[in-house]
């Protein structure tokens, strides 16, 4: 399970959680304006924009999971299994396999009006990267600092969504998730009154009782109401600490804690990192399973004219700010 939402301050933020029940090693992955990017069947790419995301690097090329550009556009991959449908390759089309998506559009676009005429002549074709790493099902959010916009290779085809709430779960399809909304269009951060019933005397008898219904389990139908219905009531300040912090806040009210949804055989899904990117100011914060403290990798800091990509390890071990000199035991 996954969820990624868009959040604005006086910045632009988009995050993500990636859930998994282990990790593929990935890192937070730099790749400047030079590093050659080949394109499988649309040609080798000697200079783009830079991009900062979490990514596989496999065999020198960057498995991006999720990631921003140096003019702020940004695309997250999510799981889309029994939906995502990959397609043969298609004569004069853009032919470009999952994998590549996140490189090919933001090495190239500025923006979601640029994004849409590229996305015109695009066929996702069902080519994997290796046999070790092969084809997944994913389904992408796509956004600039105006908006958001819904990708999916389904078997009719390309599907594009405007994707007004800025959130995108897995499955069902997203036209399912932006319907399904319309059964809690009840829900307020209000305290309600009672609509009940006259005849009754009924006052609420705690705070937060206008969001009864507000579906808590873990599933992606329900992750994508509590997320849309977190983020599109949240409250906060401007700077960058209170933006980051409100950020992470809405992601927490859909992490995963191990233990609670097993996948199969493989143990239980857990958010293994949870991003914010400041993506006016390419900031990328993180935090992991266990490492609750926030991360930061400023894509500005990199030499971007370079042609080799950077790589920073997630740092997972906890990290705890030992206020009176305490020494945790082991
Ligand atoms: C599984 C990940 C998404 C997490 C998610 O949505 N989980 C939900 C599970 S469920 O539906 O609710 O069951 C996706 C996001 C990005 C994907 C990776 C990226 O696409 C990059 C490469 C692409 C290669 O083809 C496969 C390995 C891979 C390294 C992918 C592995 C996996 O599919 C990732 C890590």
């Amino acid at each position: 399970m996954c969820t990624a939402v868009t959040y604005r301050t006086h910045d632009h933020y988009f995050g993500r959680n990636l859930d998994l029940p282990s990790s593929y090693q990935e890192t937070v992955t730099i790749t400047p304006r030079n590093f050659p990017l080949p394109f499988r069947r649309a040609g080798l790419r000697r200079k783009h924009y830079a991009i900062i995301g979490v990514a596989l690097v496999d065999r020198g090329y960057p498995l991006y999971y999720d990631a921003t550009n140096e003019k702020g556009l940004s695309i997250a991959g999510l799981n889309f299994p029994g939906n995502a449908d990959f397609k043969p390759e298609a004569p004069d089309m853009d032919n470009i396999a999952p994998y590549e998506l996140i490189p090919w559009l933001l090495g190239q676009c500025t923006s979601l009006d640029q994004v849409k005429v590229l996305l015109r002549r695009l066929n996702l074709i069902r080519l994997p990267f290796s046999e070790r790493l092969p084809l997944t099902p994913l389904h992408w959010m796509i956004s600039d600092r105006d908006g958001s916009m819904t990708l999916e290779s389904v078997q009719e085809g390309l599907r594009v969504y405007d994707n007004p709430v800025g959130v995108l779960t897995n499955n069902p399809p997203f036209d399912f998730q932006m319907h399904h909304l319309t059964n809690f269009l009840n829900l307020t951060r209000e305290s309600p009154t009672n609509r009940f019933s006259p005849e009754l005397h009924l006052e609420p008898y705690s705070l937060g009782m206008g969001a009864l219904g507000l579906p808590g389990d873990l599933s992606s139908a329900s992750r994508f109401v509590r997320a849309a219905f977190t983020k599109l009531n949240s409250v906060s300040g401007a700077s960058e600490s209170e933006s980051i912090s409100q950020c992470f806040h809405i992601l927490g009210s859909v992490a995963q804690y191990r233990g609670c949804a097993r996948a199969g055989d493989d143990g239980f899904e857990h958010t293994l990192y949870t991003s914010c990117c400041n993506t006016d100011r390419g900031l990328y914060y993180y935090t992991t399973y266990e490492n609750s403290q926030i991360t930061c990798v400023d894509l500005h800091r990199e030499r971007l004219d370079s042609d080799q990509l950077v790589v920073y390890p997630m740092l997972k071990g906890q990290r705890i700010y030992l206020q009176n000199g305490c020494v945790p035991q082991r």
